[in-house]
């Protein structure tokens, strides 16, 4: 890791910050302590004189970054979503970040897609169209299948995108030590922990067996969603650097004018977006967390087409309850039982004070439930709320801000479509009708039925358990044996009277 070429790397990227005036920006939204300022500025700054670097009508993050490659590209994106990281100013300017670059040649495609399919690209495919789209990581051409004539698109990885990744994200290890040498205090900002982080994102990102599985995982569970498509991998064409799916035409989300002209009403897309989002992440408890417009198209029936399914949101069913239940509490303006929630999930710390929590928790809802309608963000909300659990002492949860950070995404892409769209009220009958289904009397039952025919799969070895377990405990010492008495007991009696209580409920299912 360590070595002249991260330390020349290092400078590159310092000259480049410097040379397209992003170096003040990125300082800041860091809160880099003195002593790093220093060196980065002096590292820097004998090269502010070659002029300055990139396209001038981009934010200067954005420009220093385009200028620095894919990896940086990919960084900024990743940091884009996390303004608890890098605050809201960065954040805003990396939005901007466009990944479009040059296509690579398509022989050289072809080239790879032989490499990892062990066939020539002229016997599978019938036609093989330049790239339709070149991003920092890939391109996508469009292409026919000889065995059916099928459309589809074939995503190709950039070639020796893996080692120049390998390669920047040795340099960025390299800086966060070198962070954390010079600046002691930049600890806080743990920046190893930020550079293994976007490692782990990256890397799977590089591999399109993860992508091709998610997008099959996610086309699987919105089968049955009105007016939502996902196109599905085709396994045997597809591999670690190159992935085939069936195409999907439309036109992008982010071009209202054509999809005025082509008839689409641009209301009802609004909230169907949301909706779909909701019921992705609520009820599938798996969700599309890059769903900003370049990845939404609307097709020539009027389905939302979902594309690129590199970054998926997931969120256990025990969590997905819980926050049910918060914004149902919410949207009952029941502050008090929303504290409750919290506590009785063990989300924050018993010993806080329920009603001071309470309090906060109102001062969180009023606000934004007296706003105009149609201003009114459940991203918002989610964002205050967190902000006020962290405080009573509740651990920040990635999957959660996650969470959050894409519905910032999808409020602005279903505002996009329809400016006076009321988030709440198009948010409702899906948190509702979750909370119906999943909380309640009916979900009891259900949960109960589950749990007695685990129970009833250990029915006939239950004497045999009971058994063994008091055979175990003759060996164990006199104290712990006195606590153990009651346990094999306890668990005897409590599997069978569940057994029964679920047998019995059961039939009413
Ligand atoms: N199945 C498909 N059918 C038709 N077009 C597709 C399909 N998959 C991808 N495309 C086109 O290629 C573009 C890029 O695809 P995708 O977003 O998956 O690539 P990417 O390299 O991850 O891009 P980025 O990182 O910029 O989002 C899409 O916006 C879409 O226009």
């Amino acid at each position: 890791m360590r070595g002249p070429h991260n330390i020349w790397r290092l400078i590159r990227t310092l000259a480049t910050l410097e040379r397209t005036g992003a170096i003040g920006v990125v300082l800041e939204a860091f809160r880099a302590p003195p002593r790093l300022r220093f060196v980065a500025r002096i590292l820097g700054w004998p090269f502010k004189p070659l002029g300055l670097r990139g396209d001038p009508a981009l934010p200067p993050a954005t420009r220093a970054l385009t200028a620095l490659g894919p990896a940086y590209i990919k960084f900024g994106q990743i940091l884009s979503t996390r303004p608890d990281v890098v605050g809201d100013e960065l954040s805003l300017q990396l939005k901007y970040l466009q990944d479009k670059l040059p296509p690579f040649p398509i022989e050289v495609a072809k080239k790879m897609i032989q490499a990892e399919l062990d066939v020539p690209v002229d016997q599978v495919f019938r036609e093989f169209s330049e790239p339709v789209a070149a991003a920092s990581i890939a391109q996508v051409h469009k292409a026919w299948l000889i065995e059916d004539g099928r459309e589809v698109a074939v995503k190709v990885l950039r070639p020796g995108i893996e080692r120049a990744f390998r390669k920047d994200i040795d340099a960025f290890y390299f800086a966060a030590q070198a962070i954390e040498f010079i600046s002691p205090s930049s600890r806080r900002l743990r920046p190893l922990e930020v550079i293994r982080h976007f490692e782990g994102v990256v890397m799977g990102e590089l591999d399109f067996r993860l992508e091709s599985s998610a997008a099959a995982e996610f086309a699987a569970n919105t089968e049955g969603d009105a007016g939502f498509q996902v196109p599905r991998p085709i396994w045997f064409l597809s591999g670690r650097s190159v992935m085939t799916l069936d195409w999907a035409e439309g036109i992008s989300l982010n071009d209202n004018d054509l999809i005025d002209a082509a008839g689409h009403d641009r209301k009802v897309l609004g909230a169907r977006v949301l909706q779909l989002f909701l019921n992705h992440a609520l009820r599938d408890g798996y969700f599309h967390a890059d769903m900003h417009q370049g990845n939404l198209k609307v097709a020539a029936n009027g389905n939302i087409i979902a594309y690129d399914f590199g970054i998926m949101g997931r969120i256990d069913e025990y969590t997905r309850r819980v926050y049910a239940e918060i914004l149902f509490g919410f949207i009952r303006k029941d502050y008090r039982r929303v504290a409750e929630v919290h506590f009785e999930a063990g989300y924050v710390p018993a010993d806080r004070d329920i009603d001071e929590f309470a309090r906060a928790l109102r001062a969180v809802g009023e606000p934004i439930f007296g706003m105009d309608a149609s201003r009114i963000s459940m991203a918002r909300l989610l964002a205050y709320l967190f902000e006020v659990t962290e405080r009573f002492g509740m651990e920040t949860r990635t999957e959660l801000i996650l969470l959050q950070r894409t519905m910032v995404v999808v409020e602005g892409v279903a505002r996009g479509l329809d400016p006076h769209i009321n988030i709440w009220e198009v948010a409702k009958p899906i948190v509702e009708g979750y909370i119906t289904k999943n909380i309640g009397p009916r979900a009891l039952l259900r949960d109960l039925g589950k749990t007695a025919r685990v129970l009833a799969r250990f029915g006939p070895r239950l004497p045999q358990l009971v058994e063994a377990a008091l055979i175990a405990q003759a060996d164990t010492p006199k104290t712990v044996q006195a606590k153990r008495n009651w346990w094999p007991v306890w668990t005897g009696l409590t599997g069978a009277a569940m057994l029964a209580a679920g047998l019995w409920l059961g039939q009413f299912l």
